[in-house]
């Protein structure tokens, strides 16, 4: 599976609103910058992908302090795996999806 330069700036832009529109999840990032805002749902998806942009220490940092449970995360995951759905991601692609990002969850959630 992969996006190319156009279709990966749909996904990142349709996510992004996901978010945004999500009071569960927005805010997270109220007082953070913009550009930390805009940097998030890139960062997300190219894990997403199996690029490791990140160490899993990095992202645990990231995160220390943030007061985050299992319902932020899966909820993001479902914002994440619904713009999938709708960029018509087989089921198998999907599913390696979900799964490298779950990868992340005792790390982001400081476990
Ligand atoms: C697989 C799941 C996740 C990954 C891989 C991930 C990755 C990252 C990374 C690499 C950073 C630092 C750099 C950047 O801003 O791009 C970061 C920061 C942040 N993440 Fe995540 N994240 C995940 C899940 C979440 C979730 C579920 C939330 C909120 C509900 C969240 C909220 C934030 C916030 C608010 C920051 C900024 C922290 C700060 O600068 O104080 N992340 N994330």
């Amino acid at each position: 599976m992969q996006f190319n330069e156009e279709n990966s700036k749909s996904v990142i832009k349709e996510f992004f609103s996901k978010i945004h529109a999500d009071d569960l999840l927005s805010q997270f990032f109220k007082g953070h910058d913009q550009e930390r805002f805009q940097h998030h749902p890139e960062t997300f998806m190219a894990h997403g992908m199996g690029e490791q942009k990140y160490s899993k220490e990095e992202i645990a940092k990231a995160h220390q302090g943030l007061e985050m449970n299992d319902e932020h995360f899966d909820t993001m995951i479902g914002h994440f795996m619904a713009t999938m759905n709708e960029h018509g991601l087989s089921e198998e692609d999907k599913k390696t999806v979900n799964e490298l990002l779950n990868s992340y969850k005792n790390d982001v959630l400081g476990r």
